[in-house]
C-alpha cells in the first residue's frame, strides 16, 4: 500500500483565531486510512476539540455531519465509522482562544468499494475481492441504499433494486459503475446515471436460456394445469376432470420480442411440435429466418395465436401493450406467458380478459409490483400460474451472471470500455486498440484548444474534422467525440466528464460540437490521419492560432503511436504531445531555438520536442516547444523578452 502525504510536512498548523469569531475551520481531503484515525487521536489531544466533522469527499457540503463530539472521541470509534470510506475529508474546528492545533493526515491508497446490494453467485464475489472491497448488504430500504452510497464507487444489483436518481444524487459523484447483474436495467434510471457520469452495465447473456427454459416450463406447465393439480392433489383432491389440458403441438405461438431469450424460447417451442411466429419491430428478419421463424406484425401475432409469449424489455414503448384494445383482438381463449416484465401487460385489463374468458389462462413470472400485492385478484386468479420473478435463478445461470457482472464492474473501475455498458458507446475490443492514440490525441487537442481562448462569447462552437481514407462507415467517432468534449471542458470547469457523460456535458453547457469527415485518397491502414479541432467565434491569447478562416485551429496526427501536435493556425508544427507546451511565436531569424532552449536548460527544464513552422523563410514563425516540467513564472517571462519573439503561449496537456 503507497502512503501519500497530504502536505509536504506532516503537521498543518491553525493560526489562532480572529475577527472575534467563535471558531476556525479548515478542511483537509484525505484518503481513509487507520494510520489517519489513529494520528489524529494521538496527535491532537481529545479535549484541544470541539467537534470533528466527518465529511465524504463526494457528499455535498449540506449532508456534512459531525459524528461524534470531541469528549468522546477514540480512535477505535473512527476507525470503525469510516472502515468502508476510502476517501473523506476532516473538518476541525478549533475552539476560541486556541492558539494553534496540529493534525495530521496521513493518507493511504485504498481498493475502491463494491456494494452489492442483491445476492450474488460466490464465484462473482471472490472476483470482485480480488480487486475492491466488497460489502454485502440485502433488503436495504431506499434511504439506507442512499446512506450507503456516498461510500461506494460501484453497485451490483438484480432486479429487486431501484437505482433511482436520488441515489446517483446521494453518491455525489464517487458512483462510477452500476452493475445490473442480469437483463433487464427498467429498475436503473439510466438518464441520472448518464447525467452524473455513472456508467452502467449488465449483464445480458449469462441468463438467457435460464429464462427461457423458465418460459418454457410456464408454457407447459400451464397447458397442463400441473400447478393447480399440484395443489388440488395437496389438499387431498382427486380431480382428473377438472384438470383436463390442452396439447401444444400444431398450436400456434407468437413471440413477442424475438431478442436473446425470445429466440431460445421459439427453437425450443419448435421442438414441441408449435408453429412459431414472431413480432419484434428491431429483428432482423434473415436471424429470424435462420431460426424458422416469419416475423409478423402485432396485430397478426396477437389475433392469430393460441399462444402470445413476451420477451421484449419494458420500456416507454411497450409499457402496458397487452390492454382492454390489444386484447380485444385476440383469439378467444389465447393463453399467455410472460417472463419478461411485468409492466408490459395492463394486469386490470388482463384480469378482465380472463374473467370474460379472452385469455383463458395466463402464467406470469414477473408483475408490475415485485412482490404483488397479496390480495392481487390476478395472483389469485384461477386460470394464473405464478412464480416469483425465477426466470434467471438455476444456479448455472446465477454463477454465469455474477462472473459476467464481477468482470464487467472491474474493468469499468479499472477504466476499461465495458463490452456490456448501457450507457456509453460500446467498442469492440480490436476497434478500440486500433483507436486508443487517437483517443489520446482527440483529448490533448481538445485541451490544447480550449487553453488557447481568451474571449468572445465562450466556447459555443467546436467543429471537429477527421481526415481518413476509410469509408465513414468504417470509422466510429463516438470515442473520439467524447474524448475531445473531455478536453474541451475539463480544463475550463470542475466537470468531470467521461464517456458516459461527454454528450451529456456539452449539451449542459451549450456546447455545440459538429463533426465532418475528410475522405482522403490512399491506403486505410490507419484510421485516421489526423484530427483538426477548431472552436468558432473567440479570441485567442495567441493570436497565430487562428486559421485564416477565423478559428481557434489546432491538428493532430498519431506517430509511432505516440500523438502528435501537426499544425497550430496556419503554421505547421511536429511537436509530441507529452508533457506540456510552449507556444511561441517569432520573427524567423538563426538562434532562436538556442536562445529559448538555454533559458529553459537554466531552470533544469527538460525540452523534449522543438519544432519551428513558418509561413516563409525570415518571416514569421511558431516554435512549438514540448517540456517535461512546468517552467517558473520567471522563465516564461525571460522567454517572452527575447525581442524577436512577438507572443507566446504556455500550454499544459
Ligand atoms: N424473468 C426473468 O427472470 C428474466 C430473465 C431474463 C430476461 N428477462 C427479460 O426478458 C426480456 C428479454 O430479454 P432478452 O435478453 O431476450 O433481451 P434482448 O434485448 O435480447 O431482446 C429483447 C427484444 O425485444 C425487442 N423489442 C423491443 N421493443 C419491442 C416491441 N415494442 N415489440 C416487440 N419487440 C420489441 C428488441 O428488438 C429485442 O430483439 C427483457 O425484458 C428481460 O428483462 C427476464
Ligand atoms: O432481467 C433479468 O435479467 C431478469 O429479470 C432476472 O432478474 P433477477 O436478476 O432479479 O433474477
Amino acid at each position: 500500500m503507497k502512503t501519500i502525504q497530504t502536505t509536504p510536512k506532516p503537521f498543518i498548523d491553525f493560526p489562532a483565531p480572529n475577527h472575534g469569531r467563535d471558531h476556525r475551520k479548515t478542511t483537509i481531503k484525505c484518503i481513509i486510512g487507520s494510520c489517519l484515525t489513529s494520528t489524529i487521536s494521538s496527535t491532537v489531544p481529545t479535549a484541544q476539540l470541539s467537534t470533528i466533522h466527518l465529511r465524504h469527499t463526494a457528499m455535498a457540503a449540506a449532508s456534512s455531519s459531525t459524528l461524534f463530539p470531541s469528549n468522546k472521541l477514540s480512535s477505535n470509534s473512527l476507525s470503525r465509522k469510516l472502515s468502508l470510506a476510502p476517501a473523506f475529508s476532516v473538518a476541525v474546528v478549533v475552539p476560541r482562544r486556541r492558539r494553534s492545533l496540529v493534525v495530521v493526515a496521513t493518507a493511504l491508497d485504498a481498493k475502491p468499494t463494491v456494494l452489492v446490494a442483491e445476492k450474488l453467485g460466490a464465484a462473482g464475489l471472490d472476483l470482485l475481492k480480488d480487486f475492491a472491497n466488497v460489502d454485502c448488504a440485502y433488503n436495504l430500504s431506499p434511504e439506507e441504499l442512499c446512506t450507503k452510497i456516498s461510500l461506494c464507487d460501484a453497485l451490483i444489483v438484480r432486479s429487486g433494486t431501484k437505482v433511482s436518481r436520488e441515489v446517483f444524487e446521494a453518491s455525489s459523484g464517487r458512483l462510477k459503475v452500476v452493475g445490473r447483474a442480469g437483463v433487464g436495467i427498467d429498475n436503473v434510471d439510466l438518464a441520472a446515471a448518464t447525467e452524473h457520469g455513472c456508467l452502467v452495465v449488465n449483464a445480458p447473456t449469462a441468463n438467457t436460456v435460464a429464462a427461457a427454459e423458465h418460459g418454457i416450463a410456464l408454457l407447459t406447465a400451464m397447458a397442463r394445469n400441473v400447478a393447480q393439480a399440484d395443489a388440488s392433489v395437496k389438499s387431498g383432491k382427486w380431480q382428473r376432470n377438472k384438470y383436463v389440458g390442452v396439447s401444444l403441438v400444431g398450436k400456434t405461438l407468437a413471440v413477442m420480442g424475438f431478442g436473446k431469450v425470445g429466440s431460445e424460447v421459439t427453437r425450443r417451442a419448435k421442438g414441441l411440435g408449435m408453429h412459431v411466429i414472431a413480432h419484434d419491430p428491431y429483428a432482423a428478419a434473415d436471424r429470424a429466418r435462420a431460426i424458422g421463424v416469419e416475423l409478423v406484425g402485432f396485430d397478426e401475432a396477437i389475433s392469430t395465436a393460441d399462444f402470445i409469449s413476451l420477451h421484449m424489455p419494458l420500456t416507454p414503448a411497450t409499457s402496458k401493450m397487452l390492454n382492454d384494445e390489444t386484447f380485444a383482438k385476440m383469439k378467444k381463449g389465447v393463453r399467455i406467458i410472460n417472463v419478461a416484465r411485468g409492466g408490459v401487460i395492463d394486469e386490470e385489463a388482463l384480469v378482465r380478459a380472463l374473467d370474460a374468458g379472452i385469455v383463458a389462462q395466463a402464467a406470469l413470472d414477473v408483475f408490475t409490483e415485485e412482490p404483488p400485492p397479496k390480495d392481487s385478484k390476478l395472483i389469485l386468479h384461477e386460470n394464473v400460474t405464478v412464480t416469483p420473478h425465477l426466470g434467471a435463478s438455476t444456479m448455472e445461470a446465477q454463477e454465469g451472471v455474477a462472473i459476467e457482472i464481477a468482470e464487467a464492474v472491474v474493468g469499468a473501475l479499472k477504466g476499461e470500455l465495458a463490452a456490456t455498458a448501457v450507457n456509453a458507446p460500446m467498442v469492440p475490443a480490436e476497434v478500440l486498440s486500433e483507436l486508443k492514440p487517437f483517443v489520446e490525441l482527440a483529448e490533448k487537442l481538445g485541451r490544447l484548444a480550449v487553453q488557447l481562448v481568451s474571449g468572445g462569447s465562450g466556447v459555443k462552437s467546436v467543429k471537429v474534422t477527421y481526415a481518413s481514407a476509410r469509408a465513414p462507415d468504417d470509422l466510429d467517432t463516438r470515442l473520439l467525440r467524447a474524448m475531445i468534449t473531455k478536453g474541451l471542458i475539463e480544463p475550463i470547469s470542475s466537470v468531470f466528464v467521461n464517456l458516459v457523460n461527454a454528450d451529456f456535458s456539452a449539451k449542459q453547457r451549450g456546447l455545440r460540437i459538429t463533426e465532418e469527415r475528410s475522405i482522403l485518397d490512399g491506403s486505410p491502414e490507419s484510421p485516421l490521419e489526423f484530427i483538426q479541432v477548431q472552436i468558432a467565434n473567440v479570441e485567442s491569447k495567441f493570436a497565430s492560432a487562428i486559421s485564416e478562416s477565423g478559428e481557434i485551429t489546432v491538428e493532430g496526427r498519431v506517430k509511432d503511436g505516440i500523438p502528435h501536435l501537426t499544425k497550430v493556425g496556419s503554421f505547421e508544427v511536429d511537436v509530441s504531445l507529452e508533457g506540456s507546451i510552449i507556444l511561441c511565436r517569432q520573427v524567423d531569424q538563426p538562434g532562436m531555438i538556442g536562445k529559448v532552449g538555454s533559458i529553459l536548460g537554466e531552470e533544469n527544464v527538460n525540452v523534449s520536442f522543438m519544432s519551428v513552422g513558418r509561413v516563409a523563410p525570415r518571416k514569421h514563425a511558431v516554435m512549438a516547444i514540448g517540456v517535461d516540467e512546468q517552467p517558473s513564472k520567471v522563465t516564461l517571462k525571460k522567454i517572452g523578452e527575447i525581442p524577436a519573439v512577438e507572443e507566446f503561449v504556455f500550454l499544459k496537456l
